[in-house]
């Protein structure tokens, strides 16, 4: 696992002369007092930290390595490393600053969002208008953009993985299910030899379902994700964010799977009807036939909505 960044520092040391030396060294636990906890997975623990030295806060997110090795997550852990080294710089995907490890853990150091989650939001003031409705699905939407324009499929969107940082601008987060395209200007490898720790990329890929509510037809019927299964998750939060809850909930997961495989959901009344056309245009049973990115941005639903970076640079409209 190969560390990612400079992660330096500078520490004060004396040298056989006793002059004082300024050392560069890799940044490492030492170098950060941790607070809460932020969220828990199966395999890593994501806690506020603050740099001692420049006093700037981050999300720490810490993997315990003989848990991943135990439960054959290698791929997975490697899977999110080179997601997150693939998504630099767009204002709505959280930033992975730099990696560091110990003898037992991998260590992630991550922007933090200080706003929460947008379930947290939308689960206190019960559902959006149109017009905050508008602006976080198109934040939402050129961050899911940027990542499929780079190969990845985050493969589990879902309010609970939207963030928001201080201004109330979106941070898409956890990559650790996400799958990545061959980057189809990189030659193809000669086949790895078989290793027993590494859970292959065919079991991996075809094991992962998202969480109930979100999870595409395609992901239940033929076990396989497309850049088009994001954008029915896509579809769920837009309906999520008006009606205050998602399309397609039952009392247990199989009876979810049962109405999404059978597009078994109907529309509040009063649903806006050009949030309901778009909906309709995006769960779509079969992937190829959902609306691609570019007609959701020329959707009638996004009128108004500027596309370019001014989307990021203005205010956030006041939660009503
Ligand atoms: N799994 C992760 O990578 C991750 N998990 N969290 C916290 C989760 C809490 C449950 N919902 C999904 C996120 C984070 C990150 C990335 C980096 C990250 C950055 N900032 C925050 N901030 C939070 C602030 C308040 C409550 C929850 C999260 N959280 C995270």
């Amino acid at each position: 696992w190969k560390d990612k960044g400079a992660a330096v520092g500078l520490r004060e040391e004396y040298d056989a002369s006793g002059q004082l030396v300024l050392k560069q060294v890799k940044k490492g636990v030492r170098d950060f007092v941790f607070g809460r906890t932020l969220g828990e997975g199966s395999y890593s623990t994501v806690l506020l930290a603050t740099d001692r030295q420049t006093l700037k806060e981050y999300a720490v997110k810490i993997l315990d390595k003989k848990h991943i090795i135990k439960e054959k997550k290698i791929k997975y852990v490697n899977i999110e490393k080179d997601a997150l080294n693939q998504l630099i710089e767009h204002p709505g995907i959280i930033r992975l600053f730099y990696t560091f490890q110990d003898s037992s853990s991998l260590y992630y150091v991550l922007e933090e969002a200080s706003g929460g989650e947008l379930l947290g939001v939308l689960k206190k003031i019960g559902s959006f208008d149109e017009e905050c409705t508008r602006f976080y699905g198109a934040q939402i939407l050129t961050a899911i953009e940027h990542m499929h324009e780079r190969g990845v499929i985050h493969r589990d969107l879902k309010p609970e993985n939207v963030l928001l940082d201080d201004q109330m601008h979106i941070k898409i987060t956890d990559f650790g299910t996400a799958k990545l395209l061959p980057d189809p200007r990189k030659p193809v490898g000669p086949p790895k030899p078989y290793d027993p720790t590494v859970e292959e990329e065919s079991t991996r890929a075809r094991s992962f379902v998202g969480t109930a509510e979100y999870v595409s037809p395609e992901l239940l019927t033929d076990k396989s994700a497309c850049k088009a299964s994001d954008l029915w998750a896509f579809g769920c939060i837009i309906y999520q964010l008006l009606a205050g809850r998602p399309p397609f909930k039952a009392g247990n997961e199989y009876q979810t799977f049962q109405k999404i495989v059978g597009l078994d959901y109907e529309f509040p009344p009063g649903f806006p009807p050009a949030a309901r056309d778009l909906i309709e245009r995006l769960l779509v049973l079969d992937p190829q036939r959902r609306l691609s990115i570019e007609h959701i941005k020329n959707h009638e639903f996004f009128d108004g909505i500027k596309w370019g970076r001014g989307l990021w640079r203005q205010k956030a409209p006041r939660l009503k």
